[in-house]
């Protein structure tokens, strides 16, 4: 849907689909007839297009890929109609301005955004190309080098990057009201001419070098986007925008993205897309308590127990999410050294990168409280135990936990295969131990998976669960067995290479195909960063290391 009102001579499209304004077939619909409206208006001399609600507008609506996508106005269609208004038309951004919806803006003819705002084309993420003339409208407004950049990896821009590269006109500060503020800049262009504000009909700048810039993004899109179809085919797109005229242009585009949608790939990435997000509404099987009714409490100060490869990774995270007091505690004095240097360094590394700023990272420091004993964790919120892969050690931290820590501290533990009820019957309140299961390298991995214990109380899962989302974690609850999900899936993966190193294959040479498949590092790399023993005291517990029994007996025996 989007909404009609007139203020002031300056006709108000405002898009109204919560939550976030997606361009289904009736926004399309509300946007063209409400465009009409404004054009047969006489007392209308400008038009601004707007976002209801906390967004400006993400893009397509990707529940209509399979079905309604097709109905007119398509989007590549409503596109060029927006851009061939005879009445100026501007974009008031505010949220996101993603994909489609940024599409939209590049078809205005003028595009003001509050300072807070985020813009990108990240439809490559799902596989496949911004096919409504973002191909060819980008980089007609900020070049091909920049536009290869912005599409083939589809990553978000802050507003003012957006306007020092020229695609915003106009950055309001961030309190403002959007609304008002391009009323207001409308009113200013009335009367302007619209000859070099229509972005198709633009030269793109540096369309000479397109050969040039071409490949250098052939190269870093196949070191980075390793086995994904879609990058490449961007660039191509990318590239008739230098060579061919508009219209042929977006006919090239339109090959492209049909080709890419429906492929194997991005059905993937489009599955992953809504899962990521339906993880988020967990539910405790067979008891109506889920993430809606349920409370996390509140966590100000964590302990992390165990400096070792996943310790140091969890700390990072934590500091990542804000948290301001995180105490560590690790036994050994060089793995405590190392590991305190390491996440020292890896911030050094974000403040270098500017990923975060200077006084980020100091307060991040400070945020590290080393403790040597338990008593030091009485009043903390929330303790991540993440010691060897030993049952009896875990037993033994547990049993102090549960004599030092307040009542309602969550107690987790990051095991990656034993059994949380076992370590909580050691605490006084099982009901406070949960598994917060990371992946290594922790402070990179997006997985948490969190395990329920059959006492763990909704609140402590809710607290986990909470937890991982400010982490910027996409979490999952699982239930409480073997290996948890991740495992017991990748136990499949690493069985089957195993096979293939006893048949005669090298280590690299197992690690080489899986890199160029698709996969950031071949399985082989994962054991050496993950550590070998953690396999190896798994199939220990099941039995499943007599050295005596010869290659090719069943897995089970050996
Ligand atoms: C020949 C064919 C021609 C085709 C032409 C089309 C060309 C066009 O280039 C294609 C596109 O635009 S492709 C699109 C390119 N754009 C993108 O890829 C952007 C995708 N979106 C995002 O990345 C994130 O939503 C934001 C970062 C924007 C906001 O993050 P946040 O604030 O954490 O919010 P959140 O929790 O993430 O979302 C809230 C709810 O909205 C839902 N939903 C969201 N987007 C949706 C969509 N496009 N659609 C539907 N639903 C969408 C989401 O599932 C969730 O639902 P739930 O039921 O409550 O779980
Ligand atoms: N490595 C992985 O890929 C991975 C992934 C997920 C989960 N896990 C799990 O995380 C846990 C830790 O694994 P890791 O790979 O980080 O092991 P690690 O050997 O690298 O580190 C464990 C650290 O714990 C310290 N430690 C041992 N007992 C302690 C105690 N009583 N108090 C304080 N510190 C103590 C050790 O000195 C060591 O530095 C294990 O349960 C493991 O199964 C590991």
């Amino acid at each position: 849907m989007a909404n009609y009102s007139v203020r002031n001579q300056v006709a108000i499209i405002s898009l109204c689909s919560p939550p976030v304004n997606a361009l289904s077939s009736d926004v399309r619909r509300g946007i063209l007839d409400s465009l009409k409206k404004a054009e047969q208006d006489v007392k209308v001399a400008a038009i601004v297009i707007c976002g209801e609600g906390r967004t400006f507008c993400v893009g397509a609506d990707i529940t209509e890929f399979k079905s309604e996508f097709k109905t007119f106005p398509n989007l590549f269609e409503l596109v060029d109609i927006l851009e061939s208004s005879p009445k100026p038309i501007v974009a008031a951004i505010h949220g996101h301005a993603f994909g489609g919806g940024l599409e939209v803006a590049l078809a205005c003819h003028y595009r003001v955004a509050l300072s807070s705002a985020k813009l990108a084309l990240p439809e490559v993420k799902l596989g496949i190309l911004p096919g409504a003339g973002g191909t060819q409208r980008l980089p007609r407004l900020i070049g091909i080098d920049s536009s290869m950049q912005w599409i083939a990896f589809g990553d978000e821009y802050s507003a003012q990057i957006a306007a020092n590269i020229g695609i915003i006109d106009r950055i309001f500060p961030s309190n403002a009201d959007i609304l008002e503020s391009a009323v207001q800049y409308a009113q200013s262009i009335i009367g302007k001419s619209l000859i070099n504000r229509r972005v198709s009909k633009l030269p793109v700048k540096d369309a000479s070098k397109v050969s040039h810039i071409m490949e250098k993004y052939k190269q870093i899109v196949g070191k980075k986007s390793r086995g994904a179809i879609a990058p490449m085919v961007c660039l191509e797109a990318i590239k008739h925008a230098a060579l061919l005229p508009y219209v042929e242009g977006m006919k090239k585009e339109r090959m492209g993205i049909e080709a890419l949608m429906g492929s194997d790939q991005s059905k993937s990435l489009i599955y992953m897309f809504f899962a990521e997000r339906q993880v988020r509404n967990w539910t405790i099987p067979g008891t109506g308590i889920n993430s809606k009714n349920t409370k996390p409490i509140k966590v100000e100060k964590v302990a992390v127990i165990g400096l070792g490869t996943m310790g140091r990774g969890i700390v990072l995270s934590l500091l990542k999410a804000g948290i301001k007091h995180v105490s560590v505690m690790e036994l050994n004095k060089t793995a405590r050294e190392n590991g305190l240097l390491f996440i020292k360094n890896i911030l050094e590394g974000y403040a270098a990168r500017g990923t975060i700023s200077e006084t980020q990272k100091r307060s991040m420091v400070d945020a590290l409280k080393p403790v040597s004993n338990f008593e030091m964790l009485k009043d903390t919120d929330l303790v991540i135990e993440a010691v060897f892969e030993s049952m009896s050690i875990k037993k033994d931290i547990f049993a102090k936990l549960g004599q030092v820590c307040k009542p309602s501290a969550v107690l987790a533990t990051n095991t990656s295969a034993l059994d949380v009820d076992e370590i909580a019957m050691v605490t006084p309140k099982p009901k406070q131990v949960v598994g917060m299961h990371f992946f290594a390298p922790a402070h990179v991995m997006k997985l948490l998976e969190n395990v329920r214990g059959s006492k763990s109380s909704p609140q402590v899962i809710a607290t986990a669960m909470n937890m991982g989302q400010r982490m910027g974690k996409v979490t999952v609850l699982v239930g409480n067995c073997h290996g948890f999900v991740g495992n017991r899936m990748f136990r499949h993966y690493t069985v089957e290479t195993d096979f293939m190193l006893e048949e005669g294959a090298y280590p690299e040479q197992v690690d080489t195909v899986l890199k160029k498949f698709g996969f950031a590092m071949g399985r082989y790399q994962v054991g050496d960063l993950s550590g070998n023993d953690i396999g190896y005291r798994m199939r220990t517990k099941f039995e499943m290391t007599n050295k005596q029994q010869p290659p090719g007996a069943p897995e089970r025996e050996r």
